[in-house]
């Protein structure tokens, strides 16, 4: 077990809301965690931290971008400079290029994160181990048979897959996984959940997923960390997590799950 991610006394506030309320977290790269917590917990703000998108108030984040590697203090780095450290998150269909096909989509990723200056639009690229990468993130994700499948022809649940391979593209060490089932319906639940499984065993990636489905959540984690408030309110396996009065007592409070 080796920790891919960590936090000590991580802060944000907004003027007196404090969303994020000194979390010290380690994650371990041989889990499936899930960060879960009611609406305005700050699990969106925590994510916003880890990637570079806001800065924190106070306290660090270290982050470890591959196997031998120490953990590196990433608390004041730029969201491309988190990425290029290792850690990748899924953004909800926001990076798709709409006119491109799941090919070119892809191809884009991989080429902007090799920084090669290529046309991707051009067939006879000549780079052939940019064209084998990507075809190894199509068939890992299950996107091959539809890779020239324009992606504004797409389904929703398709999409939501296109944007799990453009994560990838970047090699991360750790991937962020922002609500890989929303709008998705119960086939494409499932679907989506075995994905994961199968490229957490896949892959050296540690993921960390957060998911208002409690079924995916139960399903699909070993460990459960349960935001409130802004801090750590329940932290283990599911089985321990889920049955917490305190867990329960914080979703009821709430107007939501
Ligand atoms: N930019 C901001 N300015 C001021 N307050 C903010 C800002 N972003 C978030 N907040 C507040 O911080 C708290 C945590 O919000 P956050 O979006 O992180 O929660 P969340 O757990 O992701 O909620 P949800 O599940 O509803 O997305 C909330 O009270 C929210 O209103």
């Amino acid at each position: 077990m080796t920790t891919v991610l960590k936090t000590e006394d991580l802060r944000k506030q907004f003027g007196q809301l404090t969303a994020v309320d000194d979390v010290s977290i380690e994650i371990d790269d041989d889990k499936i965690t899930s960060i879960i917590g009611p609406n305005g917990a700050g699990k969106t703000t925590f994510y916003n931290l880890l990637t570079g998108v806001l800065e924190p108030t106070s306290g660090s984040i270290w982050l470890r971008s591959g196997e031998g590697d120490e953990l590196a203090d990433v608390t004041d780095a730029e969201p491309h400079e988190v990425a290029q450290a290792g850690l990748s998150r899924s953004y909800q269909i926001t990076n798709i290029f709409e006119g491109l096909t799941v090919r070119e989509n892809v191809r884009v990723a991989r080429i902007s994160h090799e920084g090669t200056r290529l046309d991707f639009r051009s067939r006879a690229t000549g780079d052939e181990s940019v064209e084998a990468d990507v075809e190894e993130l199509l068939e890992l994700t299950g996107l091959t048979d539809i890779a020239d499948t324009p992606c504004d022809t797409l389904s929703h649940g398709e999409k939501r897959t296109v944007e799990i391979a453009l994560a990838l593209a970047i090699e991360p060490n750790v991937f962020l996984m922002d609500e890989p089932t929303a709008g998705m319906n119960p086939t494409e639940v499932t679907e989506i959940v075995s994905l994961i499984r199968e490229l957490d065993a896949d892959l050296d990636a540690t993921f960390v997923v957060t998911e208002h489905n409690m079924d995916v959540v139960t399903d699909i984690s070993d460990r459960i960390v349960v935001l409130a408030e802004g801090s750590i309110l329940a932290d283990g396996a599911p089985e321990d997590v889920l049955t917490d009065e305190r867990v329960t007592e914080a979703y009821l409070g709430s107007d939501s799950v």
